[in-house]
């Protein structure tokens, strides 16, 4: 290679993601005698992005996860690994946090995660290793002799969470891994999974914290009575709600209601949220606007909680 044609030293230094799969449910259905409460669901788990899977109670949402992790059989449909649909050596490889916490409580906390360890086919010191090391990210260092079940309820869910991070999962499907956990213990939790999501595995996990969701994952699944009513990037979904613009004037705001091509969604004193329908009507709002003394006009990026209130309206 010439000089001329070698590459800049800068680009040497882009660490390439290990390249991770796709985990996706296709047409995934579950009736209970008779009663159908998955239908139809398909939406893609994308390697190294964090997926929330939201819904109100009931939607659907934990037994499509143990559809896709195993624990419950499809009435239609297939989960795909990579392509292909997924193997029990595929799923041996998951980390799966159900909804009912399954681990013993009078065996002491680092024997369990030992064991679980070796479930999974590590040998008893790496086991003991990673199991140190989780506990330890997770503040239980102390705790590792006590019986799981002297543990608070959110130390025993941060257990939980080190069991399934454990054995170096391929894929994670957590089902509300943050309920009752503190701040400190939903950060800690965080960058373990962010650790995840840089070897480029593909994180699911269901909340109805829209905040936090908001604030972690790349990409959403939103289910409603077993049918997903939006799935992608949030970035995209964002962008898929209307646009929207907050104005505030010296005056009051009421004045806007009457305008060609604005809508007001909401009035409050100076305040006003609008939508507009183009450039023309967003013309005439400013100079009308800047006439009643303007304070502030910005388009508004509506958070993950009002894009899960406009696809579920
Ligand atoms: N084993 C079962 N037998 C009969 N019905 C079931 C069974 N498991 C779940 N269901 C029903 O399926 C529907 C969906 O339940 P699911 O637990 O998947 O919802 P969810 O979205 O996880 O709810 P939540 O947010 O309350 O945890 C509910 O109506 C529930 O009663």
């Amino acid at each position: 290679m010439s000089a001329g044609t070698r590459p800049a030293a800068t680009t040497l230094r882009f660490r390439a993601r290990p390249a991770g799969h796709v985990l996706e449910a296709r047409g995934l259905s579950r009736a209970f005698g008779g009663r159908t409460v998955v239908e139809d669901v398909s939406f893609r788990v994308e390697p190294g992005r964090m997926t929330g899977f939201v819904g109100a109670n009931g939607a659907g949402k934990t037994t499509t996860m143990r559809m896709l992790t195993g624990v419950l059989r499809t009435t239609a449909g297939e989960v795909l690994w990579d392509g292909r649909p997924v193997t029990a050596a595929d799923r041996a490889g998951f980390g799966y946090m159900p909804e009912e916490r399954g681990l013993y409580p009078r065996q002491p906390v680092l024997d369990q995660l030992c064991y679980l360890g070796r479930l999974h086919g590590m040998d008893r010191r790496a086991a003991l290793a990673e199991a140190r090391r989780l506990l330890e990210r997770l503040d239980l260092a102390g705790r590792e002799r006590d019986p799981l079940g002297t543990l608070s309820l959110g130390n025993q869910q941060r257990v939980q969470i080190a069991a399934a991070l454990l054995h170096g999962p391929t894929a994670l499907v957590l089902d509300e891994p943050f309920s009752g956990l503190d701040p400190v213990a939903v950060d800690a939790m965080t960058g373990l999974l962010r650790e995840r999501l840089e070897q480029g595995v593909p994180v699911l996990f269901s909340s109805h914290q829209l905040d936090l969701v908001d604030r972690l994952c790349d990409s959403l699944v939103v289910l409603s009575a077993g049918r997903v009513l939006a799935a992608g990037a949030v970035e995209d979904l964002r962008r898929a709600g209307p646009r929207r613009h907050r104005l505030r004037c010296e005056q009051d705001a009421g004045w806007v209601r009457g305008l060609r091509g604005v809508r007001a969604v909401d009035v409050d004193g100076p305040d006003a949220v609008l939508e507009l329908d183009d450039d023309d009507a967003r013309r005439r709002l400013l100079r009308a606007a800047v006439e009643r003394g303007l304070v502030e006009f910005a388009e508004i990026v509506p958070g993950l909680a009002d894009v899960y209130r406009e696809v579920t309206r």
